[in-house]
């Protein structure tokens, strides 16, 4: 069993919060209000941003061009690809480009985003990678979780999200980096496995604060 499928039997629980939560679910079966989903996108635009800061890090401290090129390549669908789709997806649900650039970022998604980028600035490779791959794999456990029990009839663009994160393209980035993951810690010491799991456990805690967050639409205690 290599090290990455250690890490996510160890961080189930969370995972299992993860999935089962009411925003995830109602993603799944079309319940959940425009609301949030609006408040979420929003701040999701924010956080990819952020994310890609992280995974530059990434291409700078692979040790070899190969995985270079693989960070580089998630960086690529991720900051023209994904975000392309964030942006139009926001058009239809009605949020501008302006609205999305406005946005600031909530205690969670501030708190999420210096971790991963805190972790990656001072972490080998294989720790830049264990800190961003509860994203990667957590949104494909989700994207096939959802699509596997069939799109929301009464709520189109849900069903449009579900697809994106369903995408081969998706799983086989997501793949590719707990590849990376397992390889590197096939020759780390065991202070490097000890950071390289804090920081997956973290990123999934993180994770699953990040849906919690959206679901009660969280602000800061005194607007400004
Ligand atoms: C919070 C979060 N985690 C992971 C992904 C997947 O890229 C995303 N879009 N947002």
């Amino acid at each position: 069993m290599g090290f990455s499928n250690e890490l996510r039997s160890r961080a189930a629980p969370i995972w299992e919060r993860e999935q089962t939560h009411s925003f995830v679910t109602g993603i799944g079966d079309g319940s959940l209000s425009l609301d949030k989903f609006r408040y979420y996108m929003r701040q999701d635009y924010v956080f990819l941003i952020e994310f890609c800061r992280a995974i530059a890090l990434g291409v700078t401290k692979a040790p070899h061009m190969t995985d270079m090129g693989w960070f580089a390549t998630l960086i690529h669908e991720t900051l023209n690809s994904e975000m392309a789709l964030h942006v139009s997806f926001c058009a239809d649900f009605g949020i501008t480009e302006e609205e999305l650039l406005a946005t600031e970022p909530s205690p969670t998604t501030w708190a999420y985003t210096r971790h991963m980028i805190n972790t990656a600035h001072q972490g080998s490779a294989g720790e830049v990678a264990s800190v961003i791959l509860p994203c990667s794999w957590g949104y494909c456990e989700i994207g096939q979780k959802l699509y596997g029990e069939g799109l929301p009839a009464n709520q189109p663009l849900y069903g449009r999200w579900i697809e994106a994160y369903n995408a081969p393209e998706f799983q086989q980035l997501a793949d590719w980096l707990r590849g990376f993951v397992d390889r590197h810690a096939e020759t780390a010491g065991p202070a490097e496995l000890a950071a390289m799991e804090r920081a997956f456990m973290v990123s999934s805690q993180y994770e699953y604060m990040f849906w919690d967050a959206a679901w009660r639409m969280e602000g800061w205690p005194v607007g400004i």
